[in-house]
């Protein structure tokens, strides 16, 4: 689910690029079959107090929980609800237990959620890379979602690793993996709508430090030469509580803003590219540790978008929306006339072309990983590619594999 700044969950840390991303307007999913009631696997509870959900009543889920499992921590937070880490007794594995708030539109989005992790599940041959949905249930109108316990975000090994980069060979790695898992989704007629580091969990936490002379201390409180590298490149995507159906011309607006495809944003309507646009901003990121476009406001992203990869085309711009007015003066963007602020000049300015940016950060196959990129994040949706054609790229030939 994407999600909105959230305000009742007090931030555990106070992080240099706000993440969460405003929603403009609720997005209508698949069809929601209707709940059939799951089965409960009630869970034993040590302490219970200190994991309780902040909004929880105070005869809480965690209390509910009390009967076979125990619940070890809380792995994540957001407007939905939390994920808590618990014991299944049952299965005797960890699992995580996303545990959805009682308001209509998170429910009906968890129900979305489970009705496509159970397609997913449905039309899996063997790793499919989606996270596995073990179980569901709705107690006293929380819709509790049971997964396979996995490792930690991309985003917060990045941040936990000072934004220090990813290896190119574990990029390629992640890379396919994630090519795999849209690729398997769109064959199934599923666009995600929400890809993003946060979205793409390591299935270990296990990692190992390395030197890293290359990339010099990020602050004075960092002073290593060393970074951390997963051990193992595995990787599962979550989180669909956005994912739709294609349908023809939809336009409301989908993903996070980081990852927001042109199209979202020029209001031309968005089918299975947007996904591809998004794994092309994710892939950049993990070569150089931070978020490609970092911005707030379109006018803005476009611009950004304009100086990393060149002059958006006249027909998409010709086409936008009566929204997108206010940013496109005369065929061309209102760019750097519009502007909010001279900081906002500045900071589109400084921005390097997208050859520069993984040349700065990659010493081999700089040149295959530029052409991807460069096919990933093709403005025009119709002629992005897709992501079987992704897989077939010679950034993940053999010849590049150097193994990982
Ligand atoms: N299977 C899992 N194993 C481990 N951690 C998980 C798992 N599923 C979710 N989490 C953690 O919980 C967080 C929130 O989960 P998820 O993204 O599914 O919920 P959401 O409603 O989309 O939250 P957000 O408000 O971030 O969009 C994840 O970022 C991750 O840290």
């Amino acid at each position: 689910m994407e999600t909105e700044r959230v305000t009742e969950f007090p931030l555990s840390h106070v992080d240099l690029r706000p993440r969460k991303r405003q929603r403009l307007g609720w997005d209508v999913g698949p069809q929601v079959t209707k709940a059939q009631v799951g089965l409960f696997c009630g869970q034993d509870v040590g302490n219970v107090t200190s994991f309780a959900p902040a909004w929880a009543p105070s005869d809480s889920i965690s209390s509910s929980l009390v009967k076979h499992d125990k619940i070890h921590g809380k792995m994540g937070e957001g407007t939905f609800g939390q994920v808590l880490e618990c014991w299944d007794r049952e299965r005797e594995e960890m699992v995580a237990i996303k545990i959805v708030r009682g308001i209509k539109k998170y429910r009906e989005a968890a129900m979305i959620e489970i009705d496509v992790l159970q397609q997913l599940g449905k039309h899996d041959k063997g790793g499919n890379r989606c996270v596995q949905l073990r179980n569901w249930f709705d107690y006293r109108n929380h819709i509790c979602i049971v997964f396979e316990k996995l490792g930690p975000s991309l985003y917060d090994f990045l941040r936990k690793n000072n934004y220090r980069s990813f290896p190119i060979d574990l990029v390629r790695e992640i890379g396919r993996q994630l090519l795999e898992c849209i690729a398997f989704m769109h064959d199934l007629r599923l666009i995600h709508t929400d890809l993003k580091p946060e979205n793409i969990l390591l299935v270990s936490p296990e990692y190992v430090k390395v030197l890293d002379y290359k990339g010099s201390p990020r602050s004075p409180k960092d002073s290593s030469y060393s970074k951390r590298v997963p051990k193992s490149s595995a990787i599962k995507v979550i989180d669909f509580g956005s994912t739709t159906y294609d349908r023809h011309g939809q336009s409301y607006v989908v993903s996070t803003r980081h990852y927001r495809a042109p199209e979202v944003i020029l209001g031309l309507g968005w089918s299975y590219p947007c996904d591809i646009w998004s794994v092309g901003c994710i892939l950049v990121e993990l070569c150089s540790g931070e978020a490609l476009f970092q911005t707030h406001e379109n006018l803005e992203h476009l611009a950004m978008m304009e100086t990393v990869l060149g002059a958006l085309p006249q027909h998409m711009l010709k086409k936008a929306d009566r929204h997108a007015d206010k940013y496109i003066r005369k065929g061309r963007l209102d760019w750097p006339e519009g502007a909010t602020s001279r900081g906002s000049v500045e900071a589109v300015r400084k921005l390097p072309r997208l050859q520069n940016l993984i040349m700065q950060h990659v010493d081999h196959s700089a040149g295959d990983l530029i052409h991807l990129l460069q096919g990933l994040l093709k403005y025009d949706p119709l002629e992005r590619l897709t992501a079987r054609e992704s897989l077939r790229h010679p950034f993940f030939s053999r010849d590049n594999l150097r193994g990982y």
